[in-house]
């Protein structure tokens, strides 16, 4: 299989310059990940305050804009014009799901703790399927089923492996975010970080990579072991990588750099002026074309962080608990971003091989 069967619309339209031209993209702002993990190694990790850039740029850089065009990919990878009727679809979905899950952080903050844990896992999981389908024509995930398991096992990895390597941060980070609503609520998670929980997910997640690995390697078919290296390349990667940078750190670089750049790019190949513009290797035009589609999103985006951070029932204090509203803030967003990802998805056939 390759890129061009699974793309009904939008990828048939991308030529296959364009993609690989993503393909390029996405690997070069990987290796970033590479050179935090080696500078991690060798000089240690950076203080607890600096650790946070990463995720407070995010707010400009990639991060909440990458979903800042969810009002417009849709008719584009249909290749339908944007209608008031469209619009009104995307913006009724952010108001009714975003504004049901905010309200669960009010009255349960460690359930929709959870809860961000696990939607996070599927959508940054959907996220490099689509990646590795699109971008490097990974012909060893022909079935749905070797996709569902790529899938948990790449929205594992940021997940799950700070859990076992880094289990006080994580604390700390679930701490500062149920807090923000219920100081002292978090205690009900100290269960997760118990040494027995952390050797199950160990054995178990591990089981599951070892068998992603393998399954996919059994798939590939002589001569075409490309995508299937890179998989595993990259699924190996960011084992090192999680389990060796601190993860308010590391979760702020792969959300920018690997996430959201890798969806950014999507976003280009179904516009058609964007995927013109990467096939020519112009790369500005395209990223223009981008940060003028979502500008005004990520504008109304802003307001609905500073809508949360009004409500909450403490003022945040210190970079954590301002951090942790940001993160609330993405929390709201991403549930519906999740939604038009998945409708993205049916529309590029990932899910129906
Ligand atoms: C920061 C951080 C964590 C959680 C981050 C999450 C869950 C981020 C989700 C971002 C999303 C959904 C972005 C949209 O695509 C953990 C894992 C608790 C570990 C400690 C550091
Ligand atoms: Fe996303």
């Amino acid at each position: 299989m390759t890129g061009d069967t699974i793309g009904r619309r939008a990828d048939v339209r991308a030529s296959t310059e364009s993609r690989s031209r993503a393909a390029r993209l996405a690997l070069g702002f990987g290796s970033l990940l590479a050179v935090a993990a080696a500078a991690t190694i060798a000089f240690g990790s950076p203080p607890l305050v600096s650790q946070y850039v990463p995720l407070a740029l995010s707010v400009v850089v990639l991060g909440l804009p990458h979903g800042a065009v969810d009002h417009l990919v849709l008719p584009r990878v249909r290749g339908d014009p944007v209608t008031p009727r469209s619009l009104a679809f995307v913006g009724v979905l952010y108001l009714l799901l975003g504004s049901a899950y905010a309200l669960v952080w009010f009255l349960a903050p460690v359930a929709a703790f959870v809860l961000f844990i696990l939607v996070t896992l599927v959508h940054w999981g959907q996220g490099d399927v689509y990646a590795l389908l699109a971008f490097v024509g990974a012909d060893h995930l022909e079935t749905r089923a070797s996709r569902l398991l790529a899938l948990l096992v790449r929205g594992g990895l940021p997940m799950l492996v700070p859990l076992v390597a880094f289990p006080g941060q994580y604390a700390f980070v679930a701490e500062t975010l149920v807090g923000v609503f219920d100081p002292g609520a978090a205690t009900a998670l100290e269960p997760l970080f118990e040494p027995t929980v952390r050797a199950a997910v160990t054995i178990g997640f591990g089981s599951l990579i070892a068998l992603s690995l393998l399954l996919g390697s059994r798939r590939t078919s002589p001569g075409e072991r490309w995508p299937w290296l890179v998989d595993a390349a990259e699924t190996l990667g960011l084992v090192g990588y999680f389990a060796t940078v601190p993860p308010i750190l590391a979760i702020g670089l792969y959300f920018c750099f690997w996430h959201s750049l890798r969806h950014v790019l999507r976003t280009m190949l179904v516009d058609p002026v964007a995927s013109a513009a990467l096939e020519r290797g112009a790369i500005r035009t395209a990223v223009y074309r981008f940060a003028r589609d979502a500008a005004p999103l990520t504008l109304a985006a802003l307001a609905v962080l500073v809508g949360i951070w009004v409500s909450v029932p403490r003022t945040p204090a210190t970079v954590a608990d301002i951090i942790a509203v940001y993160l609330v803030g993405i929390a709201v967003l991403t549930l519906p971003h999740v939604v038009v990802v998945t409708l993205l998805d049916r529309e590029d056939g990932i899910w129906s091989p």
